[in-house]
């Protein structure tokens, strides 16, 4: 583990911003806000028109194998331990807060980090604020972090929000594995079930996108939070993308999660046609029972930091512009150990992987997704999202995403629940399914 702390303690200062601000700086909702960052890249995670973006970076902590989430966990406490927090509105996510990402595996060599920015602009039930965090002995004020995010706009006209500039568009091959290769690996999966000891393996695989021209951040997280937006768009560095599926959330003594598994594609579907999803979704034995396993997973690991949990007996169906999923939240009221509740962290650490992006049994499926996928997953399928110094947090999992690897080379991943009736063919064309969300965003063509 790496972190550096700084020699001063952590500052921050979180003030509202009021309509007259706003309205001169021609940011109304985070879609104008984006809309006027030109070259800057910000950090991101937004839903309906609510969530933040993250500028700079004051200090970071980056870590790697099993210990990745108590270490920042351990990293986060010391860094609040001496913290000056001003923070009149005590909304989640005011305050000291920081951006996570963390890998798949404890094996990957992706490197888990936890970025504290210089600025943080939210928007949560029609409030806007600013939060200026330092650890360089400077007192933040609510003139520095406006200058802060003056600085960050560029003096795009706002109107040009709405319309993204396009990606230039791209060619697209297979990653670690062809096609042909991958459906073999999903062949051994159904056979390593048939034999007994596993229920569900979810395999994934990636695929690369290059450009001629060098690829714009802020436009894929326009585009994403315009086409998806009932999704979670994050950005944490390289990592983009839109994922349906929370982890967990945190506000208060409530965690919530949403657990997806089971899909169909709905690309030539009308918006709308529920009705056939539900009969073609919810009536297939095999989506049930993926499903069911992977509700069944997530409950069996939260039940311990509950005193109370919910979730539905029957699940929902989730429409997306890509795809429709069997979808069911599960609601805890956490318990208190000594007077603490359990931290973002501490679920999260307990809830990764669920049996949505790696099966059941849990290790036994994570062994054979490596030993079958021939790929670092890095952060894909990892934990992505936030903190805050209070306890709150939101944690998806990066799914519908990619890692930018430089300015011309983007590498995008998707996966598949198996199951022992899997059939290869439809699990590659679920993939493509789901990696839509990414290449409409990079704006490339889908011939298929
Ligand atoms: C693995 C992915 O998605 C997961 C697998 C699903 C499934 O197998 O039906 C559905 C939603 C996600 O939990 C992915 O998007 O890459």
């Amino acid at each position: 583990m790496t972190a550096s702390l700084g020699t001063h303690s952590l500052r921050t200062l979180t003030t509202a911003l009021d309509p007259a601000t706003l309205g001169e700086l021609g940011v109304t909702n985070p879609a104008s806000l984006l809309g006027t960052l030109g070259g800057t890249d910000p950090l991101c995670w937004l839903r309906r028109g609510e969530g933040f973006l993250g500028f700079g970076e004051v200090t970071a902590f980056t870590g790697a194998g099993r210990g990745r989430f108590a270490d920042a966990e351990q990293w986060w406490k010391t860094l609040l331990a001496d913290a000056r927090i001003i923070n009149p509105l005590r909304l989640p996510g005011t305050g000291a807060m920081a951006f996570g990402s963390f890998a798949f595996s404890k094996t990957s060599s992706y490197e888990s980090v936890l970025i504290v920015p210089e600025l943080v602009v939210g928007f949560s039930g029609g409030t806007t604020w600013l939060t200026q965090m330092s650890v360089d002995g400077t007192a933040p004020t609510a003139e520095s972090a406006l200058h802060l995010l003056r600085s960050a706009i560029a003096g795009a006209s706002p109107a040009d929000s709405s319309t993204p500039e396009p990606a230039p568009a791209g060619t697209v091959r297979s990653g670690a594995l062809t096609e042909d290769q991958w459906k073999d690996s999903v062949t051994a999966g159904v056979a390593a079930i048939a034999r007994g000891g596993l229920e569900k393996v979810v395999l994934a695989r990636d695929v690369v996108a290059t450009f001629a021209e060098p690829v714009q951040r802020v436009s894929i997280l326009q585009r994403l939070i315009r086409l998806y937006d009932e999704c979670w768009t994050y950005g944490v560095h390289g990592l983009v993308g839109a994922t349906p599926e929370i982890l967990i959330k945190i506000d208060g003594s409530v965690a919530q999660a949403r657990v997806l598994a089971g899909t169909l594609d709905r690309e030539d579907e009308p918006a709308g046609s529920t009705g056939f999803a539900t009969t073609v979704l919810g009536g297939s034995i095999k989506q049930r029972q993926e499903h069911d396993f992977a509700v069944r997973s997530l409950v069996r690991q939260l039940a311990p930091f509950a005193s109370d949990l919910a979730f539905p007996a029957e699940p929902f169906i989730l429409e997306l512009p890509n795809v429709w999923h069997l979808a069911s939240d599960v609601t805890a009221e956490l318990a208190s150990s000594n007077g603490h509740l359990p931290s973002s962290l501490a679920l999260v650490e307990a809830l990764h992987p669920t049996a949505a992006v790696c099966g059941t049994p849990r290790e036994e499926a994570g062994t054979l997704i490596l030993e079958l996928e021939k790929m670092d997953r890095g952060p894909y399928a990892g934990p992505v999202g936030w903190l805050d110094g209070d306890g709150n947090g939101e944690w998806g999992i990066a799914l519908r995403g990619a890692v930018l690897e430089d300015p011309h080379s983007v590498r995008l991943y998707a996966g598949a629940g198996i199951v022992e009736a899997s059939d290869p063919e439809a699990e590659l064309a679920e993939t493509w399914a789901k990696f839509r969300p990414m290449l409409q965003a990079l704006n490339v063509p889908q011939n298929r």
